[in-house]
């Protein structure tokens, strides 16, 4: 079976911990949330109340917790129970038994304070639980850790373990998530420990990617990661999953139990590998056709422009605008898997293709950089790279930061870059002057307003190579918008008005060309 059967955009049943008064969860410092489980601003407190606990200030920049990532909790909230409405203080009516009803896993984190900065610690957290988020969890609160590295045994120090397994009881939480890549002991120490499932950052981007994956090739991909993710963990899964599944493991049990850990437990590592050596093969046999199209581009001399950049980043909604393609445009992490490729024409006439890429994110699984690399290097083998940053994100830079190392990862660096500074309009201006200064030449839009559009497809068109077709042609006054289009789109050598009209000597593009030939004088 194949993860396919996950890709319903609800969960299954979860059955919810014995333990729910949570408004008695308060003596520790394990505040209840109060605000309904899953929803923005209840996910926004567990991960204050985190940073706090642990002597992070919660808004070290004075930045807040609300803004874009609140609001993509929210929405999805909404999302999930159907038409709430779309204000946020609705989202307060959503009463215990409506949660019970949306039945989401109920998830704990636990993370490592390894990274030098408390905004890195802090930027890891908020994705962590944002990643949640996008797979349905409820986030109700966790632990963070200062150590130098993750315990050998147990991920987090005793003590810390000790408190995390205090605030699962008081929570009610049925799972945990940590924030990084757990080795099977770890994850069987941890789980011994806390009592519940206990699954990592890699397990929860997967089970992500399972629900997305649309295409054969895209579903067949995410299998083989989640296979190559689960062999050297088959024994830890299987006795894990049967001592919380009382020995029956359901398909689409969790996060980290979709896919092919939910019906393959029983399976030997012989038949993993069978399987695995079989979605290899099926995608090889789909890779020459995505080869041969791309063959064909490049054999026609079609430049390209591969759109890269961070989950959530607006890729989608960029390539709908430059292109009218009817591309999902999803505010959930990861909603696309499978690039779509469209064609577009400069200015001057030029017909490129603009190729979408999968959404990367911090410690992209090893596995998925694998699975997709052939997605990837499609951005190899692209004439430029639209690197496109959300501009109105706390983090702007560190997600540059993780972008560009996948790209390098995939031996994309050498294609040049332009920067996208997206979500002009959701982002302060101070915040984009900065940016712009740290990221010469980026170009500001907003994909949802289309401001700064028209100026993208210009540079675009600029940064493409160009055919470079020599003219000298009298241009009429009436035309003076073929002569603007000279100006924007090719490369003026002379020009010089005479009685006729305008005289310009230039490089321009063949269908430019044609066009000037036409009305020359
Ligand atoms: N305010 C604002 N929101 C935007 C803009 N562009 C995109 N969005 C929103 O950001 C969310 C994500 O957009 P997508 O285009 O799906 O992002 P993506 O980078 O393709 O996402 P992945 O598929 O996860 O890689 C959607 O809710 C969009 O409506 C923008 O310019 N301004």
């Amino acid at each position: 079976m194949t993860p396919t059967t996950s890709t319903a955009p609800t969960r299954r049943p979860t059955e919810p911990a014995p333990h729910d008064d949570r408004s008695d969860a308060v003596d520790d410092g394990v505040a209840s949330t109060g605000a309904p489980d899953g929803a923005g601003p209840a996910r926004a407190d567990a991960v204050s109340r985190i940073l706090a606990r642990h002597g992070a200030s919660p808004s070290p920049a004075g930045t807040s917790f609300d803004g874009d990532q609140l609001d993509l909790a929210e929405r999805q909230a909404l999302r999930r129970v159907g038409g709430l409405g779309s204000h946020s203080s609705e989202l307060q009516d959503v009463t215990e038994v409506e949660y019970r009803q949306l039945r989401l896993e109920r998830v704990v984190l636990a993370g490592l304070w390894t990274a030098a900065s408390v905004e890195e610690a802090e930027a890891s957290l908020r994705e962590l639980a944002a990643l949640a988020e996008t797979a349905g969890s409820a986030v109700l609160d966790g632990v963070l850790q200062r150590r130098p590295t993750p315990d050998p045994a147990t991920f987090l120090g005793s003590g810390k373990a000790g408190e995390l397994k205090g605030i699962v009881a008081a929570t009610g939480a049925d799972t945990v998530i940590c924030d990084g890549e757990l080795s099977p002991s770890q994850r069987r120490g941890l789980e011994d420990i806390v009592g519940v499932k206990v699954i990592d950052r890699t397990a929860l981007i997967l089970d992500i990617f399972a629900q997305h994956a649309k295409s054969k090739e895209g579903k067949a991909q995410v299998e083989l990661a989640q296979l190559e993710y689960l062999l050297p963990r088959l024994r830890g899964w299987g006795e894990s999953m049967s001592r919380q599944a009382g020995g029956r493991v359901a398909a689409g049990a969790g996060i980290g139990s979709r896919g092919p850990g939910e019906t393959k437990i029983e399976l030997d590592r012989r038949r993993i590998r069978t399987r695995m050596a079989r979605l290899r093969r099926q995608i090889r046999e789909m890779a020459p056709a995505r080869e041969t199209k791309r063959s064909r581009r490049l054999a026609g001399g079609v430049p390209s422009v591969a759109i890269a950049g961070y989950t959530n980043a607006g890729k989608s909604s960029l390539l709908n605008r430059l292109t009218g393609a009817g591309v999902l445009v999803e505010d959930a992490l990861f909603a696309t898997l499978d690039p779509a490729v469209r064609r577009a024409r400069t200015p001057d006439g030029r017909d490129y293709v603009l190729a979408d890429t999968v959404g990367f994110v911090r410690h992209l699984p090893t596995q998925l950089v694998e699975a997709f690399r052939s997605t990837l290097e499609e951005v190899g083998g692209a004439d430029l790279v639209l690197h496109v940053v959300d501009a109105s994100d706390v983090d702007p830079e560190g997600q540059v930061t993780a972008v560009r190392s996948v790209l390098a990862d995939v031996g994309a660096l050498d294609v040049p870059e332009l920067v996208v500074l997206n979500k002009c309009d959701a982002a302060s201006p101070e915040a984009v002057a900065r940016l712009r200064s740290r990221l010469p030449g980026a170009v500001v839009v907003s994909a949802r307003t289309g401001e700064g559009l028209e100026h993208l497809l210009d540079v675009v068109a600029e940064r493409l190579p160009h055919p470079e077709v020599d003219v000298d042609v009298v241009v009429p006054y009436t035309r003076g918008d073929l002569v603007s289009r000279v100006h924007r789109a090719g490369e003026v050598l002379e020009e010089e008005h005479t009685g006729e009209g305008t005289r310009l000597r230039a490089r321009v593009g063949e269908h430019l060309a044609a066009e000037l030939h036409g009305v020359a004088v």
